[in-house]
């Protein structure tokens, strides 16, 4: 099948029609086809611009309105919907009917709305009713909200000129409506040559609040990168993306656009953000604001405890491809593998007896012997007592691991990752190796909510070539191959090895694949 016949999820977008072609739906169905999916759109507005202005709106008729969506529906369902620009009262509220109609028909569809210039920042393009209905009847039916700081300001009544009252203003939202909040920091610098984005998700005790980071891009090119940003997401929310990862991968296509989008030869004025293909390049990915960080100071996210566990860059292992990989329950286990060559082995103990320690003492004595690599999981501070190579530690770890403890022992560290914004948040750490998971499905251990596959597993190695990688969850000696040509550079394995009718074949075979 060639690339324009493979499938594509169907995603919508309710929004404006943009004459220049910078913004509105043109912007959203060149992104949607640029990230992977087919593109229908609903038009509200035949809206006359060009790059320097919006001479006119020219709303549709409601009639005009409701029959593209009832088209759509009877045969283009979407697997997520976008919606811009509602330019008055009765759009709004017809646009709500129809989502809530939808969902009363148990459609579970994600609804990303960019609140596109309800709070006015140049020309105005909503009627003045429109606000209204907006908070009543539309946010409701939202999972994600993509404001710019202007339009947080009108959303939660209150200025935004600081980290602080980002943060508060995005609580003060998010305490009204149940949508998460993805608001956009082009409008604020809150550090000087920086954009910060806020992504607030969950509720309770499951609430996050991340900024995402990046370098400001100076460009004249940068007319609808709002639409481009809600867009993207909705197209990555369509494939299976999570929102946290639809995010950061939105974010980066959008500055990847403005990066590369400019020749400046578009009008003479604020030109279109470029539509530049998947974002390839690490540069154009925010980095995900670690509290305890020096930087986390300006950001509001700064604590004491934290700083005082923070570390970075972790001594780097002797190779970037830390090959055949298995993570095992046992020092039997380390040394058996040990004579038969492996290198990186893991001590995984999930079920600690009252001899654990001793159990650690001697695979790091064994591991001493063979000269392995060798990292302990979970443990880190018994690892750090028996002086051993290296700790492997899980996401939900690094918020109570003494990173700096273990980095002025002389440890190596291992991070697991699950994901694009997983991976970007364990880089800052710069930790030893990286490791992405789970890469299929597997019986070791619940990872189903976590599956990544081959693909994704591609693109998020592309990001890092010359980083340590491993990959992990699922992976046999028929997916070895597979595995090995994403670039990274080790396999870790439980059931391959330990599950095998022999453990020397198996560790045999898949070093082969590694090594060819
Ligand atoms: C190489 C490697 N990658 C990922 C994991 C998973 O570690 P973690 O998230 O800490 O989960 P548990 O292994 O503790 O269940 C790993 N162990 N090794
Ligand atoms: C322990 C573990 N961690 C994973 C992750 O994705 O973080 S997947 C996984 C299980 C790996 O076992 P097997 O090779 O038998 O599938
Ligand atoms: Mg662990």
């Amino acid at each position: 099948m060639s690339s324009s016949q493979q499938f594509r999820p169907i995603v919508w977008t309710i929004a404006g029609s943009d004459s220049g072609g910078g913004a509105g739906i043109q912007a959203d169905l060149l992104t949607m086809h640029d990230l992977g999916v087919h593109g229908c759109s609903a038009i509200t507005a035949n809206t006359a611009q060009n790059t320097l202005g919006v001479p006119a709106i020219n709303p549709v008729a409601d009639a005009a309105l409701q029959s593209q969506l009832e088209a759509l529906f009877a045969d283009l369902k979407p697997a997520a919907i976008k919606i811009g620009l509602l330019v008055n009262a009765a759009q709004v509220r017809l646009v709500a009917d129809f989502l809530r109609a939808m969902k009363a028909r148990g459609e579970a569809i994600p609804v990303v709305y960019d609140p596109v210039a309800v709070a006015s920042i140049g020309t105005p393009l909503t009627e003045d009713s429109t606000g209204e209905a907006v908070l009543n009847d539309l946010l409701p039916l939202c999972d994600l909200l993509t404001p710019n700081s202007v339009e947080l300001e009108w959303l939660a009544g209150m200025p935004v000129d600081s980290a602080e009252k980002m943060l508060t203003a995005t609580r003060r939202v998010r305490g009204e409506h149940a949508c998460a909040l993805l608001v956009t920091g082009g409008h604020l610098e809150i550090e000087p040559g920086v954009t910060a984005d806020l992504l607030s998700r969950g509720a309770g005790e499951s609430l996050s609040e991340d900024w995402l980071i990046g370098k400001k891009i100076e460009t004249l090119n940068n007319h609808g990168t709002g639409c481009t940003f809600s867009s993207a997401i909705a197209a990555l929310l369509a494939q299976g993306y999570p929102l946290t990862d639809a995010c950061v991968v939105a974010n980066a296509y959008v500055r990847r656009g403005l990066r590369l989008g400019g020749s400046g030869a578009i009008g003479a004025g604020a030109g279109p953000v470029g539509h530049c293909g998947w974002p390839t390049e690490l540069r154009d990915y925010p980095e995900v604001l670690v509290a305890g960080s020096e930087r986390a100071q300006r950001f509001a996210k700064y604590s004491e405890p934290a700083a005082l566990k923070w570390a970075a860059e972790f001594a780097q292992p002797d190779s970037n491809r830390l090959g055949l990989y298995p993570v095992v329950d046992s020092v039997d286990w380390i040394e058996k593998l040990a004579k038969e060559g492996v290198r990186t082995l893991q001590l995984r103990i999930k079920q600690p007896g009252s001899d654990l320690r001793a159990q650690i003492a001697q695979a790091v004595s064994i591991g001493r012997h063979y000269n392995l690599r060798l990292f302990i999981n979970d443990y880190w501070d018994i690892a750090i007592e028996c002086g051993a190579y290296g700790v492997h530690l899980g996401q939900e770890d690094l918020q109570t691991a003494d990173l700096n403890a273990i980095q002025r022992a002389g440890l190596k560290l291992g991070i697991s990752t699950h994901g694009f914004f997983e991976l970007l948040y364990a880089y800052q750490y710069r930790p030893s190796y990286l490791a992405i998971g789970a890469i299929y499905a597997t019986n070791t251990k619940d990872m189903s909510s976590q599956l990544q596959g081959p693909d994704k597993l591609a693109r998020m190695a592309a990001l890092l070539p010359d980083y340590p990688l491993v990959a992990i969850g699922g992976i046999t000696l028929d997916r070895a191959q597979e595995v090995a040509a994403s670039g990274v550079g080790s396999i870790a394995v439980v059931s391959a090895i330990t599950g095998a009718p022999n453990y020397r074949e198996a560790v045999a075979q898949l070093r082969a694949v590694l090594e060819q």
